[in-house]
């Protein structure tokens, strides 16, 4: 046998034994799980993980594998509390926002069993995800009114997440007043601009002082903590039942296709789905974008949406978001991905997913 083989033999047999050590030690971290869940602990122990640290190290006898060891231990824990938290968060959606507003009603048209946690930007949210913290993050992508939400974008080309689901969700702004208050009591209505512009044409003409309000589901309770029959919020229905006051007026915007387009993100790429996305930045060469777009249609896929946008700290220069119909398990996209790599500078799938065909809809 030569050294080698020799070598590769003890290997094995003494990875072997780790994968045995390594699923005993999960095994004691499953007992750490449900003891953190019925305390309701953290994941993160900085003490016990300098303890564990300490011991450890010092059981190495030779210095020149310690700092490979240290690294070793590090991934360890690190293993150990992304198991916890894909365990302990598994069922847990995030939002951004507070309850009532239209992010936390899709979450729970989406996922109406699973716990919801929300966060105060968009950017939590991804971060939340990427860190198994929840399970998926639902965020608004484009409104049907006013359009992209370009911060989103950024967000999809920075964090690795992939869309896994949209959610179209029908926008309804209605009046909400306190308890037993009239249209003709009001006097001033509070809501977030964008609202308060949807709803213009009920309200021109009643006198009605309009007043700017961060968000509409904080308007409304803001008007339920004031119990003053003379104010009301232009809001959500779902608004009425969670703060305790009665629809004025339903339906009042304008536009009655108001729709939120939301992405459902999560950790994994979900391969099934009638339509996918992907980000891609053309190469700095004239007709850079038309190459793009060529092997887009050479291979016989219609694109949906191209949406561009530009690069953060490189001035002029952009990125460019489409979705394409058609299945990532078909052998048709592999090539297709294949061949914008070498057309692009860069190329990210962002996701795949089922758009209903508009007919059904
Ligand atoms: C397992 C635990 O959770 C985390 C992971 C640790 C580990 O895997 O050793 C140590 C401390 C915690 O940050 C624990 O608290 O004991």
């Amino acid at each position: 046998m030569s050294l080698l083989d020799d070598a590769r033999k003890r290997i094995n047999e003494v990875d072997a034994q780790m994968a045995d050590l390594f699923e005993q030690r999960m095994q004691a971290v499953e007992d750490v799980i449900r003891y953190k869940v019925e305390h309701q602990m953290d994941v993160l122990d900085t003490g016990r993980e300098k303890d564990v640290l300490k011991r450890n190290m010092g059981l190495i006898k030779q210095d020149k594998y310690k700092d490979s060891y240290l690294a070793f231990m590090e991934d360890m824990l690190k293993i150990s509390k992304d198991y916890q938290k894909s365990v302990i968060y598994h069922d847990t959606v995030g939002y951004q926002g507070v309850q009532g507003a239209f992010s936390h009603i899709a979450s729970e048209k989406v996922f109406p069993y699973r716990k919801k946690r929300n966060f105060a930007s968009f950017e939590d949210v991804f971060q939340a995800v990427c860190q198994n913290e929840i399970a998926y993050g639902v965020i608004p992508f484009e409104n049907s009114f006013t359009g992209e939400v370009g911060e989103v974008l950024d967000l999809l080309l920075r964090y690795d997440v992939y869309i896994q689901q949209i959610y179209d969700l029908k926008i309804s702004q209605n009046l909400l007043g306190v308890k037993g208050a009239t249209l003709q009591d009001i006097k001033q209505v509070y809501s977030k601009d964008q609202a308060i512009y949807q709803s213009k044409q009920f309200l021109e003409g009643r006198g009605y002082e309009l007043i700017p309000y961060p968000n509409t589901a904080l308007a409304a309770e803001y008007v339920a903590k004031q119990n003053d029959k003379t104010k009301a919020a232009i809001a959500a229905k779902e608004n009425a039942e969670l703060y305790g006051l009665d629809i004025l007026a339903e339906d009042i915007n304008t536009s009655e296709q108001n729709t939120t387009r939301f992405i459902i993100i999560g950790k994994k790429l979900v391969k099934e789905g009638n339509r996918f996305s992907m980000i891609f930045t053309a190469k700095h060469e004239a007709g850079a974008l038309v190459k793009a777009m060529e092997v887009i249609s050479k291979h016989g896929f219609n694109m949906e949406s191209i949406k561009s946008r530009s690069i953060k700290n490189k001035p002029w220069a952009y990125y460019f978001y489409v979705e394409i119909d058609g299945n990532l398990q078909d052998t048709k996209v592999v090539e297709l991905l294949m061949e914008m790599n070498e057309v692009c500078e860069d190329v990210k799938l962002l996701g795949a997913y089922t758009k209903e065909s508009r007919d059904e809809k």
